[in-house]
Formats: structure tokens, C-alpha cells, sequence
């Protein structure tokens, strides 16, 4: 029995991860071992809106692949470009944690005029800034990056009032805890106790406030087309369809649109019982997508001239998730008048 190499980032997040998929991998019988890879986006600090770029992050992890100094990679799919890439598949996409967003720091309607929430997605730079607009309050949008205890330091030491992170990642390294009413939460350090009283405050926004990015929350672990290892047929096996079908179309409405993952756009697909037909179809499943683009493409995160976005959605079967995706892109871009591609 060979033992699988599974490769991702360093950092405490990547590291999590890999190891829930290899804990998953081990469970079918088949050994595994970590192996850490520094990528670009770990050792450059500037703005990622100023690097530029997709796939910062996978780059070098995947190249583990392609020299085979690693059999498994494990990507967060948010980081993912969403173009193929030639000699690579996607193996599997497992079941998929919590898509939303968090705000850590204060919750949604603590926020008062002139807050400052610290963020570098201009993603969730335009919808704050819409949904401020909603509420009637002025908000600063800061922009920051770093990992998750650099930002929450700076709400520690008053400089943000808030900041936003994905709650996937949160929640897989166990620092989201004490749940309560309207997704009231805490966020507690590294091995800290889970007592209400422990960490910081936060919410889980709602996606009807925050539409996250495509493919938030789930992991993608790729392999070699070429790597013929038996083993790897664990891998596949960790598959979950609801989750493919979800991203699939949510990331070929991101791949129509020509964004990348650091555009102004939030898209979630979501899977629900048909209508009943009348064909005695009782499985039938429909995919819908909801997505948001804001308008501001280029301008400054900061300050967003005016946070006006445009809402599209969409229902159809689940067997046609890609295609779903690709007409929601071209509603929308009809309705932009094409001015997102520049
Ligand atoms: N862009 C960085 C990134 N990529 C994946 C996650 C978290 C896990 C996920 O969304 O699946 C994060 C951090 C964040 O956005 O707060």
C-alpha cells in the first residue's frame, strides 16, 4: 500500500484542511502523509488586489503535483482559477462547510455611522456598502489582508471596529463557537475555551446581506491525470455531487463573466425539491443560482463611488448546473452592458 502524499500551503488553515481530507482518505483504508508547500501569495504581504493574479495561492502546489513531489493537493475552491488546468483534475469536492460570511468585531446592527470595517474583497466591500446604503449609515470600508488573528487584532486594538472572514475557515479551526439567535457568535483563539464569555463578538451575515464568493466554503482536491496510483481511488471517492453541482455553476457564472476571485462578485447556487411536475418524479431536484455584481469595478475598495449593485438569479434542473451558470452570466452581462469585461 503506497502512502498518498497530500499537499497544501502552511499556513494553520491550509494545514487544517489537508489533514480533514487525508483523516477522510485514511477512513477508506489508505495511508497518508502532509506535505507543506510555501506558495507566492504566503510570502508577498502587499494588497492581493495589488499582486494581482489568480491562483496565487495554488501555484506551487500544484506544481507538487505535476513533479510529483505530491500525489493530493488540497485547495480552498474560492482560490481556484476558474479556468481548467491542462494535465490536473479535480478528484474530488467534498461536502461543502458553512458558504456565509462572518463579521467579527460587532454585530450587523451595532454598526453606527462612520464604522470601520476592515476588508480587501471588493466583494465584500460593495455589498456593505450597499447594504449600509440600505440602513442609512455611513460605512468605512478599510482595506486590510492578513491572516485571521492579524485582522482580529486590529479590532483588539480599536483601529477596525469589525472585519469579515468566511466562516468555513473559522469553523474548521474551531474558533467559531457559542451560537445563539440570528447567527450571534463568538470567535475564540487558537485553543481558547468555547464559553460565551471567550473571544470576540461576531454574526454570521445572512446572504441576503452577503452573497459570498463562488465556491466558498469547499475544498478542492486535485490529482495528476497521469498519476495511476490505486490508491487514489479513495480520493474520487470523497466526492460529494450536491457540492459539485453547486460550485460548478456558481464558478462557470464567475468564468463567463471573465472574473477572477478578486472581482466585485457574489454568487451561491442552492438545491431544493422540484416543484412537483406531475411526472411522478419525486427526486427531481432544482439548482437556483443568486448572484450580485457590483458596479464599481476599479474604483478604490475604500471608496466605492456609488454601491450600486445589480441581482440576478436563476432556477433550473441540477444536470444543468453548467449551463445555468453560463446563461445567469449572460443575463447579466446583457443587463451591465458588457462594461465588467473592461
Ligand atoms: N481568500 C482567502 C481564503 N480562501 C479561503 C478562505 C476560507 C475558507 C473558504 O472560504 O472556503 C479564505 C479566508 C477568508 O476569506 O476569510
Amino acid at each position: 500500500m503506497t502512502t498518498l502524499r497530500v499537499g497544501a500551503r502552511t499556513s494553520p488553515l491550509a494545514r487544517t484542511q489537508a489533514d480533514w481530507v487525508a483523516a477522510r482518505i485514511e477512513a477508506r483504508g489508505v495511508p497518508c502523509e502532509f506535505v507543506g508547500v510555501v506558495t507566492t501569495g504566503d510570502v508577498d504581504q502587499r494588497a492581493l488586489t495589488q499582486i494581482g493574479g489568480t491562483g496565487l495561492f495554488v501555484g506551487a502546489v500544484r506544481s507538487g503535483l505535476v513533479r510529483r513531489t505530491i500525489d493530493v493537493a488540497v485547495h480552498s475552491l474560492k482560490d481556484l482559477p476558474t479556468g481548467a488546468e491542462p494535465g490536473l483534475r479535480i478528484a474530488a469536492m467534498p461536502e461543502r462547510e458553512d458558504v456565509r460570511d462572518v463579521l467579527v468585531g460587532s454585530t450587523l446592527d451595532a454598526l453606527g455611522d462612520g464604522a470601520r470595517v476592515g476588508t480587501g474583497s471588493p466583494r465584500r466591500a460593495v455589498q456593505l456598502q450597499a447594504w449600509a446604503h440600505r440602513q442609512g449609515i455611513d460605512l468605512q470600508v478599510v482595506p486590510v489582508r492578513g491572516n485571521v488573528d492579524t485582522r482580529i487584532g486590529h479590532v483588539g486594538s480599536g483601529a477596525l471596529d469589525a472585519t469579515v472572514l468566511a466562516a468555513a475557515g473559522l469553523r474548521r479551526l474551531g474558533r467559531l463557537v457559542a451560537e445563539g439567535p440570528d447567527g450571534r457568535c463568538r470567535v475564540v483563539s487558537a485553543g481558547e475555551g468555547g464559553t460565551p464569555e471567550d473571544g470576540v463578538v461576531a454574526q454570521l451575515v445572512p446572504t441576503d446581506v452577503l452573497l459570498p464568493a463562488a465556491g466558498q466554503g469547499a475544498l478542492a482536491v486535485e490529482v495528476a491525470e497521469d498519476n495511476e496510483l490505486p490508491e487514489l481511488s479513495a480520493v474520487d471517492a470523497l466526492d460529494d455531487p450536491a457540492t459539485r453541482a453547486r460550485v460548478t455553476a456558481e464558478r462557470t457564472f464567475l468564468a463567463r463573466l471573465e472574473a477572477g476571485c478578486l472581482a466585485p462578485v457574489g454568487v451561491l447556487a442552492s438545491l431544493h425539491a422540484s416543484p412537483p411536475s406531475g411526472t411522478g418524479d419525486s427526486q427531481a431536484q432544482d439548482l437556483t443560482l443568486d448572484a450580485v455584481i457590483g458596479r464599481t469595478i476599479g474604483s478604490d475598495v475604500a471608496h466605492p463611488a456609488v454601491p450600486e449593485l445589480l441581482q440576478v438569479s436563476l432556477t433550473g434542473a441540477v444536470s444543468q448546473a453548467r449551463q445555468l451558470g453560463t446563461e445567469l452570466a449572460e443575463q447579466a452581462l446583457s443587463r451591465l452592458g458588457h462594461d465588467l469585461r473592461r
